[in-house]
């Protein structure tokens, strides 16, 4: 079976002014596998997005997509090349419709005829809650909806790799499982997928490759089972769980 690289970010370094923040970063996504990158807060994880999506310009290193550089265009750019982003903290458009936040998002791509196209409606089949509630504004959601709104909104990209940071992130342990079950769909339908999470549970849950980054620097990469198999290796990197 042949493999395709669908993101590789490679040997990055990436600054915050004079604040040297990411010190030589090397991961891989390979097409239809889901990669988890792990790390304490303040690690460099959402560093690491921000300079895929290309809000930050590393100063050293590559980033390609397919095989077609990336690194330095400008985030338009690389959104319409094919990489979706769930931010942080879901950023929905407070004051649009759950509708509006949706349809200005979509974007069409040519699909390789594998994976149907992301519309509307294929949305609210994944999120009925979204559906039911699509004529609300968005800033009067739950935090459960914003985070399914982020994803449904990142999605009308019809993204060819999506970078999902901490989905989990301040949601109660009920809704983190329906997080973790679309993920998994997600993953199930075909979509090559960067998860970023504090979690360690639910990335190994759902993770077929795994990076630590810790103080800026990747720390362990390998398989979701060979980290699962090496509990020395979580702890020391990202403390019991
Ligand atoms: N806009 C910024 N300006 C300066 N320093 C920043 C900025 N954003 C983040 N940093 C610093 O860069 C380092 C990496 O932060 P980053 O947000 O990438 O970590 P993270 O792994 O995503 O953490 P968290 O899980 O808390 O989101 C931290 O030391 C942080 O303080």
């Amino acid at each position: 079976m042949s493999v395709t690289e669908a993101l590789s970010v490679a040997n990055i370094d990436a600054y915050y002014g004079d604040s040297h923040v990411l010190h030589g970063v090397s991961f891989a996504l390979q097409e239809g596998r889901l990669l988890g990158l792990l790390g304490r807060n303040g690690a460099g994880k959402t560093t690491s997005m921000s300079t895929i999506m290309g809000f930050l310009k590393p100063r050293r290193g590559t980033i390609t997509l397919f095989g077609d550089p990336i690194a330095g265009l400008a985030p338009d750019t690389i959104s319409h090349r094919g990489i979706g982003l769930v931010p942080q903290g879901r950023r929905v458009f407070r004051s649009l419709t759950v509708r509006e936040n949706l349809t200005v998002a979509e974007q069409r791509r040519r699909q390789d005829g594998s994976r149907p196209e992301w519309t509307l409606d294929r949305v609210y089949t994944v999120f009925p809650r979204l559906k039911e509630r699509e004529a609300q504004l968005s800033g009067l959601l739950s935090g459960g909806e914003q985070q399914m709104l982020a994803i449904g909104r990142a999605l009308m990209g019809n993204p060819r790799v999506l970078l999902m940071d901490e989905p989990s992130e301040g949601l109660a342990p009920q809704l983190v499982a329906e997080v973790g079950r679309t993920i998994a769909r997600l993953k199930a339908e075909g979509q090559s997928i960067i998860l970023v999470e504090q979690n360690i549970k639910l990335t190994l849950d759902l993770a077929d490759d795994v990076a630590i980054i810790n103080t800026g620097a990747i720390a362990f990469t390998g398989t979701a089972e060979q980290l699962k198999s090496n509990p020395a290796v979580i702890a020391q990197q990202l403390g019991v769980f």
